[in-house]
């Protein structure tokens, strides 16, 4: 029955624009969406149409969005991928975005376009069941916390220091940010400290203001969390309350609840808490840096069990996070996760396996990161229609290596650190199997490996599983066939390995790569695609830059 209600359309109007904003408290120029920092929240049921018109306000550079998680069937030019889906958007110009949104979950959009979501180019996009449907739990409200990390630098000195010799890395984020609002010149836990740090308030009207979540005693809240931080893996806790997980990228898992999680750039969650504590205080809702040597103060709100004050501070100062490389824990938490039961199986063996060595290294001196020792650098007209109509030279002809050496040791840094760029594409036959073991190493430096979560266009994956140190053909013997959980994003730790499993079954051209902005503007990612023979009506606006747009036109005949 349900099934014959016709897809309801939902339009938007977006401008994007530069514009003042005082995200942390301290102001900076931000990206923003029809004068919003985040972005406006997209909300839609499973089976309708989002029609975003998007006209691009930037006085000198081009824009695209990426609705990250949804699929994109059959709208592959709609995916936001620069160079890759589409040509960028010209300061000026509109772009019409027109998609389903097919399955329910917690989404995010974000600019993919250079550094842009770095600039603050993102907002939330909630998918609700479609009409006559249930979620398999019961909550009584929600609220959405939309996790990002934030730099005073620009993004354009960001990416002159990364793409200079010596190289200039971005270094930590100077906040952290819930909902778009940090505070960095004060703190809302100044209160417990010794530090001489000024207490900012938790009421008012300011930009920087905490985003309180304001509760009643003995209900049941949906929390959808979403990271899209630039560089920062993040662990989220709350005073006194587990957090019953639920849902992971879009997917259902099996519940299981934790004190704390940790949360990737990428990575979107839903988690249950009740509201059983003693009603007569509020509680901290924390978010710290975890997997790399923190140099940036807790991300802090407040969880308001009505009627009291939002400004009545907590009596116990914010949950103390893990200790930043304290892997073990955060393995304990990533492995919890897995399928709710009568989820969606993988096929029980793949057409093909691919095997991605991630490492950092040098090319002609700068410094790079490198899948299997080629650096991606994206070509100048995008692959969907280079790729549709046969478009000789538009990027490298050679088939990108899919293994790498034997001997390689994941454990130092590379003995020859010299690799090269390119721009080549790995191409599936329609509707294979395909699996994909992430390979981590060491660094440039001694006794480093980073953790990166990798994130696929296009497509959900079924994580088959982790291990330490160098995969073996050993380890397919102990992949989890029975539930493991589909995602789009999956994290490697380091010096270890991740292996995924998907099904190529949707016709286009689709990015797979590291979610740290710094490490995808460094190279660290590869292009697939599939099917594109099949790919039917591709915008022209989508085309009109490149070898693509020169072909246009040559038809065009007045
Ligand atoms: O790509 C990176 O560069 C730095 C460091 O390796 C060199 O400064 C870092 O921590 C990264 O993740």
């Amino acid at each position: 029955q349900s099934s014959l209600v016709a897809a309801k359309a939902r339009h938007f109007k977006w401008d994007v624009e530069y514009m003042f904003w005082s995200p942390d408290c301290k102001e900076s120029v931000v990206m923003g969406i029809n004068g919003q920092f985040p972005g406006p929240t997209i909300r839609a049921k499973a089976g309708d149409i989002i029609v975003v018109e998007l006209t691009n306000k930037l006085p000198t550079e081009g824009v695209v969005i990426h609705w990250h998680g949804i699929r994109q069937f059959g709208t592959p030019w709609a995916d936001g991928t620069a160079a890759i889906s589409q040509c960028a958007i010209n300061p000026g110009e509109t772009f019409v975005y027109r998609f389903m949104v097919d399955k329910p979950g917690t989404y995010f959009y974000h600019g993919h376009y250079g550094m842009q979501r770095s600039a603050g180019l993102y907002g939330s996009l909630i998918v609700d069941v479609a009409d006559g449907q249930k979620e398999p739990f019961h909550y009584d409200g929600e609220f959405s916390l939309l996790l990002s990390d934030w730099w005073h630098q620009s993004i354009h000195e960001q990416e002159v220091g990364l793409s200079s010799i010596p190289f200039r890395w971005i270094g930590e984020p100077q906040s952290l940010l819930i909902n778009g609002r940090g505070q960095y010149n004060c703190s809302v836990a100044a209160h417990y400290s010794s530090s001489t740090s000024t207490q900012c308030d938790l009421e008012g009207k300011r930009q920087c203001t905490p985003d309180v979540l304001h509760v009643r005693p003995n209900k049941t809240y949906r929390l959808r969390i979403a990271s899209t931080t630039a560089l920062s893996s993040l662990s989220l806790a709350i005073g006194n309350h587990k957090m019953v997980v639920v849902e992971a990228d879009g997917n259902y898992v099996q519940p299981f609840a934790v004190d704390d999680m940790d949360i990737y750039s990428g990575e979107s969650y839903s988690v249950l808490i009740t509201t059983d504590q003693n009603p007569s205080s509020n509680y901290w809702v924390s978010v710290s840096v975890r997997g790399r040597l923190p140099k940036t103060p807790q991300g802090l709100t407040l969880l308001n069990y009505l009627p009291n004050s939002a400004s009545k501070l907590p009596t116990s100062p914010p949950p103390v996070a893990p200790l930043w490389n304290d892997y073990d824990h955060s393995k304990s938490f990533t492995y919890k996760i897995l399928a709710l039961q009568g989820s969606p199986k993988p096929p029980t063996s793949p057409t093909r396996r691919i095997y991605f060595l991630n490492t950092q290294n040098k090319v002609n001196g700068y410094t790079k990161w490198s899948i299997n020792n080629v650096s991606l650098s994206l070509p100048a007209t995008p692959y969907l229609g280079s790729i549709k109509f046969g478009m000789k030279g538009a990027f490298n002809s050679q088939v990108p290596p899919e293994k790498f050496s034997e001997s390689y040791d994941v454990m130092r840094p590379p003995t020859n650190p010299n690799s090269t760029t390119g721009s080549g594409v790995y191409m599936f036959a329609m509707n294979s199997v395909v699996d994909v073991i992430l390979q981590n190493a060491n660094i440039l430096t001694v006794n480093v490996s980073e953790i990166h979560p990798w994130h696929l266009h296009g497509h959900d994956f079924w994580v088959l599983g982790y291990g330490d140190g160098k995969f073996t053909e050993k380890d397919v013997s102990k992949f989890n066939l029975k539930n493991p959980p589909l995602r789009n994003t999956a994290v490697i730790f380091p010096y270890g390995w991740t292996a995924l499993r998907f099904v190529a079954d949707n016709p286009g051209v689709w990015a797979f790569h590291c979610h740290i902005e710094p490490h995808l503007h460094m190279g660290m990612g590869v292009i697939f695609a599939e099917g594109v023979e099949r790919v039917r009506k591709i915008p022209n606006e989508a085309l009109a830059c490149g070898l693509t747009g020169k072909l246009m036109m040559n038809n065009y005949r007045p």
